[in-house]
This record gives structure tokens, C-alpha cells and sequence, in this order.
């Protein structure tokens, strides 16, 4: 049995995580053991034509974790640092998502190997049409979902949408989530993961005593959940005080102002240099800023058993997937430190992609009141499921929402005959 301190690669602390949870729940090994790995995952290799006229070789892979639960359902990175072990640990994290927020779905999530922001719009959409050429075997409305992640955007699952419509002949707005509004998309998806992980911070915060007013809070990448989390938190009376993405961090202590923020970052790439703030150096030091509301909102593995003694916060709501390593996890518990983890904090996203796939079946698109309404629904109801189980079980949040996930996928698996 490795030590908590030797778990950094996501698939080793999924995994520990799962076991954890299972043995808890009294879940028989060979359960267990078919959980650890995915149930399905494939490796690509495609050529994509660059617009210098050379051929760039490209690879991605898409994993099933668990189609238990129902078709898999997960997003798509297109990331340098992709690899296949991350992919089937998202993919798990997936799996225990769906199951947490009682949606119809397993656990997927793809990947391909790149850097989008060296290729132009023309290389992109070639690589997204030809990626999900390659793919296509494994997915479909009825089978899997993809939806976007880290570095891809409404724009690269229109162009999905479109192949997997061309391929099969008719047009299929359910084989893809995170769609643009005019391909059958859904209101709300795009800021859906900031608005699920600010409710469950309201629920948290008002649990702890917390008052939302005038709270600092950190935020760990400026992007799709990042920089509309920093929206809504401001909007709630929150001080925005440091932001970071992959090339710098900034800070104000009086807090940042957000949409300001926001058009710089858009018109420079960066935050870095914003106008009256200062930096933060080293950029990932700015977990360990005072503030009551951590949200670590990029990569996997940004707290870890060095810097989790000196992080400040009372509350870290986790946007990104596996941010916190488990013995980051342990040092905050220790701590009094609330961590709403990854499947319960971010799962606003997969929650609204779940209306815009039943959307997509009916041909009837919901209002943007709806969408917002049954969200926070969801969110409120999972996480007081959650922090029920937590104060019953004695454990962490983390442990207790992985509890409610597995025990619904091996509910399911039963019934299956497994
Ligand atoms: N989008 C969604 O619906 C969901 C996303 N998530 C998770 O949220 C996290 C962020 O995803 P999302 O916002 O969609 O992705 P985006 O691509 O929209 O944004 C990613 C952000 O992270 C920043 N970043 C990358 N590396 C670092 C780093 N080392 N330090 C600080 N910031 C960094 C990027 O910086 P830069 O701008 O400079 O590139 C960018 O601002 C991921 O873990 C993802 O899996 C979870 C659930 C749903
Ligand atoms: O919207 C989806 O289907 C999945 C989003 C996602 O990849 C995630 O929750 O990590």
C-alpha cells in the first residue's frame, strides 16, 4: 500500500479515493477491482494537414470509465500535458459525478494531445472534425458525450456536433453537449460549472457561519469556470482578491474588479500586468493567500502536503477536477479546513449538459429561468445529501459524496448481475 504522500498521478489517488469510499461501504473486492480501471478506453493517432501544407501526427484517447449508470458522459481537453492515465482518472471522477448528482449517466472523458493556442482557428477545426472522426465508433447520443473541458470551447463541439451529423446523416444535436445556442445548445451551459460551484458555496458557507459579504476569495485559473465563478461571487459581495491562469498571478487586496479583469485578459492572453493590481510570485503560491473562499480552477494536483499547511482559507470549493492531492486532503481536514470536492463542487456543468442532451431529444429547448432553477435544485439537494452522510459517517466531504457515488454505481451494477 503506497503512503498518502506517494499518490500525485490521477489515476493513483482516483483510485485511492474509490477504495477509500468502498471500504467504507462494505464493497465486495471484485467490484471494486472492476472500478479501478476504466471499463473502455481507446488511443488515437490521426494526421491533421497544418496551413503550412505539413502534416501534423496528433494523439487523444476517450475513456469509459463506467456505463453502469447510463451512456458516458464527460468532456474533451485538448492539453499538451494529456495523458491517458489523466483521462481515465477524470473519466472515474465522471462516473461518480453523474452517480452523485443522480443524472442518467456513466463516466467518460477524452483528450487529445496539443497546444491550441499554437494552432490557428483553420488546424483546430481540423484536428477537433478528424479527432472526432477517429472516435466516432465509441460514441453517440446513446453511448457516450462528449462535452467541452480545459482548452475546448462551444466552438470545437459545434464542429463535433457537425461530424458526428454528417456521419451518421441526420442531424444530431444529442451526441454533443456545450454546443453553440444555435445548434441546439443549452441557455446556461456556459457559466453552468461557475453557478453549480457558487451554490454550493452559499450552502457551505451558510452551514459554516460564514458570511458571503465581504469574503475574500482566491481563484486558481481565470477561464471558463475561474473567471465566471469571480462573476458570481463578486455579484454575491465577495472580494475578488487574487486571480491566476498559466502565466501569472495577480492580486488587490480591496479586490480585483472582475469584469475589468475579464476584458484585459481578453484582449492581452494574460492577467498579468493588470492595471493597479499587483503580482504574485510565484504564480501557484496564491493557494496560500489569506482568504476565507479558496478555488483552485485549473489543473489537477495544485494542493499538495507542501503548501496545504499554509493555505489560509476556512472553505476551498474545488472547479477543477483532482486539484487536491489526498495528503493535501488529510493535512485540511486536520486543519477544520471544509473542502467541497470536485464531483460535488463542479458539477453544475455535467448537471445543465444533462438538460441540453434531454433538450437535444425532445427538440424542445427549455427557458433560461428553467435551466437556472433546476440547477440550483440539484446542486442544493447533492450537496445537503453529501454533508448529511459527512456528519453521519464522520468523514470529510470528499469521502462522503465518493460514499453516495459508488454506492449508487454498485447499486446499479447489482441489478446489472455484476
Ligand atoms: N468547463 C466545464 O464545464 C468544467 C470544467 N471543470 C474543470 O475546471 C477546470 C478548468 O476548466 P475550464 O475553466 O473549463 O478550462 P478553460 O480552458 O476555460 O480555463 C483553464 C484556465 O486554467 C488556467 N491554467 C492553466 N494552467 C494553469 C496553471 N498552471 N496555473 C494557473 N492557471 C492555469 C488557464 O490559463 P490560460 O488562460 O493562461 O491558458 C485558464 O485560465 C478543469 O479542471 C476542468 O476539468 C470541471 C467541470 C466542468
Ligand atoms: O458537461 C459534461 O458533460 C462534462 C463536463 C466535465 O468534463 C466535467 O464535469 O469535468
Amino acid at each position: 500500500m503506497l503512503s498518502l504522500e506517494a499518490l500525485r498521478g490521477p489515476l493513483a489517488v482516483a483510485q485511492h479515493q474509490l477504495e477509500e469510499a468502498a471500504a467504507r461501504l462494505g464493497i465486495p473486492p471484485h467490484v471494486v477491482d472492476l472500478l479501478r480501471e476504466p471499463e473502455r478506453a481507446i488511443a488515437v493517432r490521426f494526421p491533421v494537414r497544418m496551413d503550412d501544407g505539413s502534416t501534423r501526427i496528433f494523439t487523444g484517447y476517450r475513456v469509459q470509465h463506467s456505463t453502469a449508470r447510463g451512456p458516458g458522459k464527460g468532456g474533451l481537453r485538448f492539453h499538451p500535458d494529456v495523458t491517458q492515465d489523466e483521462v481515465s482518472a477524470l473519466a472515474m471522477w465522471m462516473t461518480w459525478k453523474c452517480a452523485l448528482l443522480d443524472l442518467p449517466f456513466g463516466g467518460a472523458k477524452g483528450g487529445v494531445i496539443c497546444n491550441p493556442k499554437e494552432l490557428s482557428e483553420g488546424e483546430l477545426e481540423r484536428l477537433s472534425r478528424r479527432f472526432a472522426e477517429e472516435i466516432a465508433g465509441l460514441v453517440g447520443p446513446g453511448r457516450d458525450i462528449p462535452a467541452p473541458d480545459v482548452y475546448t470551447d462551444e466552438r470545437v463541439m459545434g464542429w463535433m456536433m457537425d461530424t458526428f451529423s454528417r456521419m451518421g446523416g441526420r442531424p444530431l444535436p444529442e451526441s454533443v453537449t456545450g454546443k453553440p445556442l444555435a445548434l441546439g445548445g443549452s441557455h446556461g451551459r456556459s457559466t453552468a460549472t461557475a453557478r453549480g460551484l457558487v451554490e454550493t458555496v452559499k450552502e457551505a458557507t451558510g452551514r459554516l457561519g460564514l458570511p458571503l459579504k465581504g469574503a475574500r476569495a482566491v481563484i486558481q485559473g481565470f477561464g471558463n469556470a475561474g473567471a465566471h465563478a469571480a462573476r458570481f461571487l463578486e455579484e454575491l459581495g465577495c472580494r475578488v482578491v487574487a486571480v491566476s491562469d498559466s502565466q501569472a498571478a495577480v492580486g488587490r487586496e480591496d479586490g480585483l474588479p472582475v469584469e475589468v479583469l475579464v476584458a484585459h485578459k481578453e484582449r492581452t492572453g494574460s492577467v498579468a500586468g493588470f492595471p493597479g493590481a499587483e503580482e504574485v510570485r510565484p504564480p501557484e503560491s496564491i493557494v496560500e493567500l489569506p482568504c476565507e473562499i479558496l478555488i483552485p480552477a485549473a489543473l489537477e494536483g495544485s494542493i499538495t502536503e507542501e503548501n496545504a499547511p499554509r493555505i489560509q482559507a476556512r472553505l476551498v470549493a474545488e472547479a477543477a477536477n483532482g486539484p487536491t492531492l489526498p495528503a493535501a486532503d488529510r493535512i485540511l481536514h486536520e486543519r477544520g479546513v471544509t473542502v467541497i470536492p470536485d464531483i460535488l463542487a463542479n458539477a453544475g456543468g455535467v448537471t445543465v449538459s444533462y438538460f441540453e442532451w434531454v433538450q437535444g431529444l425532445q427538440r424542445y429547448a427549455w427557458k433560461e429561468e428553467t435551466v437556472a432553477e433546476r440547477l440550483a435544485e440539484h446542486m442544493r439537494e447533492a450537496f445537503a445529501h453529501a454533508w448529511e452522510v459527512a456528519r453521519r459517517e464522520g468523514t470529510d466531504l470528499r469521502t462522503a459524496a465518493t460514499m453516495v457515488a459508488v454506492s449508487r454505481v454498485y447499486d446499479a451494477l447489482r441489478w446489472r448481475g455484476v
